[in-house]
Parts: structure tokens; sequence; C-alpha cells
């Protein structure tokens, strides 16, 4: 009797163990809390308070073309993230809903400084944060959904508080804090504005992926890597500037791409944002084909669920659909992402054994 394997849909997919490396705390809020915690903090500036209108909204106003314009929409979630209270709740419910997505490890990054523009210390952030995943995490397991949430901080480019950031990360790392990165408009803000900061956080030990090569190209990615000593890279799709395809099919790896994929730099690729920021044309011509047909180390991502209304399933069964994957390609991309998590290598290791590989095995 041959075994039978479940097709790629949806469910089938939201039933399987996932891992999310590239999240957005700020692009992922249910539209429903927006419009309650406007109320509740005296936000008015809201496009709607219909919940599918505002739904639609930000997929809309995201769907610009632009990085830029699509970083306008988060004026409306950080607007409604300034209290202690709100951002319990914003964080209780992410981890939730990613459980609820089958999503057995997530890291989701913030930049504290958008949640103190009316008070807020940093430390208070962080600490209504990790209260928030805590209490998501509780809710999760009571429903059966084992979760386990890392937190990044984020610094924005344009802003100059890099080192106070990474200093606040490095102070919560055994609180829940594994990681740090750099976010906003990447034109005009190279990642060596924060130097200071990434050595620092080296001198500690300390672990940072940097957004690079999303919105700007080779460059970004070689100073991220080579100046910075980004572990991974946020988005890096760009890499593809660095592949020159011959007409017999072959494809030749520049340095810079050779050394991405050489040393297993890990690519938090979010192919739906990519599509409406411009960094790709769709999701059928995205780069992650060629990348992923290439063995540079792919993980999928979904950067703002809320502007892209999408989770990591629906991105998981767009490409199924674009390029043909299969299970085994999505267990891949899977195990890729927990190899690539900034937590400890045993417990990396143990949610690979016993619950990722159990979790693909049980389909068949
Ligand atoms: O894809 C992105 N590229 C650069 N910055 C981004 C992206 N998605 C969100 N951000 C920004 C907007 C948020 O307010 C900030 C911290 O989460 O990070
Ligand atoms: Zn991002």
């Amino acid at each position: 009797m041959s075994a039978v394997i479940p097709p790629l849909t949806l469910d089938s997919i939201r039933s399987v163990p996932k891992v999310l490396l590239h999240d957005h705390l700020d692009g992922g809020l249910r539209p429903e809390t927006v419009i309650e915690l406007a109320e509740a903090v005296g936000y008015d500036a809201l496009p709607s308070t219909d919940v599918e209108e505002l739904g639609h909204w930000f997929r809309d106003a995201a769907d610009s073309g632009s990085l830029e314009s699509y970083l306008e929409t988060f004026a409306h979630t950080c607007g409604v993230m300034q209290t202690e209270e709100a951002l319990v709740r914003v964080a209780a419910e992410c981890a939730e809903d990613l459980a609820a997505d089958g999503v057995v490890y997530a890291e989701v990054r913030y930049a504290p400084e958008l949640f103190a523009e009316r008070g807020l210390s940093l430390d208070a952030v962080v600490q209504a944060v990790q209260t928030g995943f805590a209490e998501g995490e509780r809710r999760a397991a009571d429903q059966g959904k084992n979760i386990r949430m890392g937190t990044l901080l984020c610094a924005m480019r344009q802003h100059a508080r890099a080192q106070e950031i990474a200093e606040v990360a490095v102070r919560y790392r055994d609180a829940g804090v594994v990681g740090f990165d750099i976010a906003g408009p990447e034109a005009g803000f190279p990642p060596t504005r924060n130097l200071d900061a990434f050595e620092y956080l080296r001198t500690n030990n300390a672990h940072f992926t940097i957004h690079a090569g999303e919105a700007f190209g080779l460059a970004s990615i070689w100073e991220a890597i080579q100046h910075c000593g980004a572990e991974r890279l946020g988005h890096g799709v760009r890499i593809v500037d660095d592949l020159k395809s011959a007409p017999d099919g072959s494809v030749e790896l520049g340095r810079l791409a050779a050394y991405v994929r050489d040393r297993r730099i890990p690519l938090e690729i979010c192919p739906s944002s990519n599509v409406q920021t411009g960094a790709a044309t769709s999701i059928a011509d995205h780069p992650i084909g060629l990348l992923t047909q290439l063995r540079f180390r792919v993980t999928v991502n979904t950067d703002n669920r809320l502007m892209s209304g999408c989770t990591v399933s629906s991105e998981f069964a767009a490409l199924a659909e674009a390029f043909g994957y299969g299970w085994a390609d999505l267990q891949w991309f899977t195990i890729n992402a927990m190899k690539s998590a900034f937590i400890d290598f045993d417990q990396r290791l143990d949610l690979i054994n016993n619950v990722i590989k159990p979790g693909y095995a049980a389909l068949v």
C-alpha cells in the first residue's frame, strides 16, 4: 500500500510546523485591534474605522511600488502603540495569530523608539512587549498550539539611536531579546552609518541581521556583511544582481553572491512585501525561484502581515503555486530558517529534530 501524500492547500500548509524570522510587530496588527486601540488612546487619524475597509486600506496603501511610501502606512500602527496596555495586547495577539498559522518559532522585530513618542521609556516598551509575547505563548499553548517567541530590536536607519538600541538589546538578551536589526528607508542610509553599534554588538557576542538589498543593491549587501558583520540579510533579494545567466541556462555567481552562498548567509525573503515595494515584479518572477534552485540559504517570511494581507502559510501557498514546490521544499525552507535563528544551537536542534521533522513526517 503506498502512502497518501496530502495536496498542498492553505489548510494543509497551516497544519505543518513553520519558522518565521522576519516579521514586524507594528506591521502585523489585526485591523480590529488598530481601530479599538485608536479609540482607547485617542488617535483620530485613521483612514477608516470600518474593520474590512481599514484592512483593505493598509494593503492598497502599501501596494505603492516604493519602500518609502510603503513605510508611510506605519504611522497609523505606531500611532496606536504608545501605551503599555496597547503593546501587551498587540504582542499577545501577534503570538496567538502566528501560532494559529502553525508557526512554532518566530523572531518578531520592532523599533522601541517608535513606541516612545508619548513618554514611554525604551525599557518600558521592551518589558511590555515581552509580557505580551509571554501571554500570547500561554494562550496559544492553551489552544494546543506551542510557539516560542524571540524578539529582535530594530534601530531606524533615518534616526541616530542605533547605539542606544543596541545597548537595550544586550541588556534584555536573557529576557527574550535574541538580536538586533536596522530598518527603515535604505537608499541614502547605508548600514555603515551605524558602525559603532555593530561593533558594540560584536564585542558583546550579540546577534544581528540587517535590512539590506531590498530598495538598494549590492553595495548595501556588501557593506552589511563585510563592514558591519551582519549574520543574516533582511530581504537580500538584490543579491541576484551578482548572478549572470548564460544562454545555455547555467548561472555564474559573482564574488559577493558566491560569498553569501558559500558562507550560508541566510536570506530573509519576504515575497509579497517585495512585490508591493517594487523589489520584485511578481511572485512568479521573484528571485526566490532562482536563489532556491542555486541552494542559497533561503528562508520564507511575511515582513508585514497587515500591509500584505499574508501569513507564512499563504506565502508558502503562493510560492508552491508559482514554482511547483512540494512538502520537501517547504520543509527545506523551514529547516533553513530554524538553523538560522538567533537562539542557542541546542534549542534549534531540538526544534528541528523533535518538532519540525516529525511534523512533516506525520503528513505521509
Ligand atoms: O521591509 C522593510 N524594509 C525596511 N523597513 C521596514 C520594512 N518593513 C517594516 N519596516 C520598518 C517600519 C517599522 O516601523 C519598522 C520597525 O518595525 O521597520
Ligand atoms: Zn522588514
